[in-house]
């Protein structure tokens, strides 16, 4: 809004002046974030795509010094052609995107159909790495006169690496700009009761579609290095608590659901027990027959779709399991719509 607009000082209260130009206003923003996603899976997109992602001080916290060496020269020529073929066995060729973002793109899409009581509330969706990126969605929610924007980052559990990635994305946009929007956060909702209930039911639900009972269920969260653990990050915590809480629900034993941590990346020790080990001594102990869940992830994607279903299987199969089943993220499903709903409607408390 040009200073012109006030030339001449202040209206009275209520009373626009002519010269005033038009401003979109009073509404309420809601942006849905997901971690990222490639927009091809050729070299140039992958490196572009893992670039960004991994100069990102909160996914790898060691000192630049050290790191960009290591990142320029050897991670980002060998990485994009390995991480590229695997996306590629994983692409949505439908869409010609990964389903991480088809799925980002179906909630906002669902929960914007089922907020018809909240008229002056839009929902829209961004990517943390890659497009659409926060940026340019925050902008553009503002534009059209949301001044205050929910921001859920989808996490049930928060780690500094996402969580906290997402929101200073979010109010490093703001930096600049001269008439802020009012800015709130999600929470994490690990344990969250209709969450719970609802990773219960897709359990349940999918396992009842197999004509075999696996004898242990895993699940199988993102690991983090466990020096960042080490400094406070609660996200191991937050994981043991889910599956605590999902273990109750289903009466099951702690021989029967799990907790591992999968796709470790650099020398470090990660979080454990790591998932493939796992599933490889579940094999030679003598357990044919495991199903592997991720109640990390909000939507499928490369770390589901590739290193579990296919990679984990495989592993699970060469050790000497013979059945294992892949029991799907909550996605856009009806079970999984309602948890994004119901903490976005909670979180829009007193707004709306
Ligand atoms: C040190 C590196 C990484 C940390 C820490 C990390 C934490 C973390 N990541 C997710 C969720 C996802 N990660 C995904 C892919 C992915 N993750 C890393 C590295 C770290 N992640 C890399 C390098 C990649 C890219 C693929 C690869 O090169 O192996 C994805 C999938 C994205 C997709 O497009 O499908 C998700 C989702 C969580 C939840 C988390 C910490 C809690
Ligand atoms: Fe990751
Ligand atoms: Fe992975």
């Amino acid at each position: 809004m040009p200073v012109t607009a006030f030339a001449g000082g202040p209206s009275p209260a209520g009373v626009k002046p002519a010269s005033h130009p038009p401003v979109k206003h009073g509404r309420i923003g809601v942006l849905l974030v997901n971690l990222g996603t490639p927009e091809g899976t050729d070299y140039a997109p992958m490196r572009r795509y893992l670039k960004q992602f991994l100069m990102d001080k909160r996914v790898i916290e060691w000192s630049r010094v050290f790191w960009y060496p290591i990142l320029f020269g050897i991670v980002l020529n060998t990485r994009p052609g390995k991480v590229g073929k695997a996306y590629e066995s994983i692409w949505n060729k439908e869409r010609n995107e990964s389903f991480l973002r088809t799925y980002t793109r179906s909630q906002a899409e669902l929960m914007a159909e089922s907020f018809a009581d909240l008229p002056n509330v839009t929902v829209d969706w961004a990517m943390r790495y890659g497009n659409p990126s926060i940026d340019s969605r925050m902008k553009a929610l503002q534009a059209e006169g949301c001044e205050r924007i929910l921001l859920f980052p989808l996490y049930p559990q928060y780690a500094a690496a996402t969580t906290a990635t997402v929101n200073d994305e979010a109010f490093k946009t703001l930096l600049k700009a001269r008439w802020q929007p009012a800015l709130r956060t999600v929470p994490p909702y690990h344990d969250d009761p209709i969450y719970i209930e609802a990773l219960a039911r897709s359990i349940t639900g999918h396992l009842a579609t197999l004509d075999w009972e696996p004898e242990v269920v895993l699940t199988s969260f993102h690991g983090i290095p466990q020096s960042y653990f080490k400094k406070g990050d609660p996200y191991y915590c937050q994981c043991q608590k889910t599956a605590r809480l999902l273990r109750e629900k289903l009466g099951w034993s702690k021989e029967k659901l799990q907790v591992t941590f999968q796709s470790r990346f650099g020398p470090e020790e990660w979080l454990q027990p790591y998932t493939d080990k796992t599933v490889e001594a579940l094999a030679q102990k003598g357990i044919k027959r495991i199903a592997v869940v991720n109640p990390g992830f909000v939507s499928d994607c490369l770390e589901t779709l590739e290193e579990i279903a296919e990679e984990a299987a495989e592993t699970f199969h060469h050790a000497g399991g013979e059945k294992f089943a892949h029991i799907p993220c909550l996605n856009d499903s009806a079970d999984g719509m309602a948890v994004l709903e119901h903490v976005v409607r909670r979180e829009l408390a007193g707004w709306v």
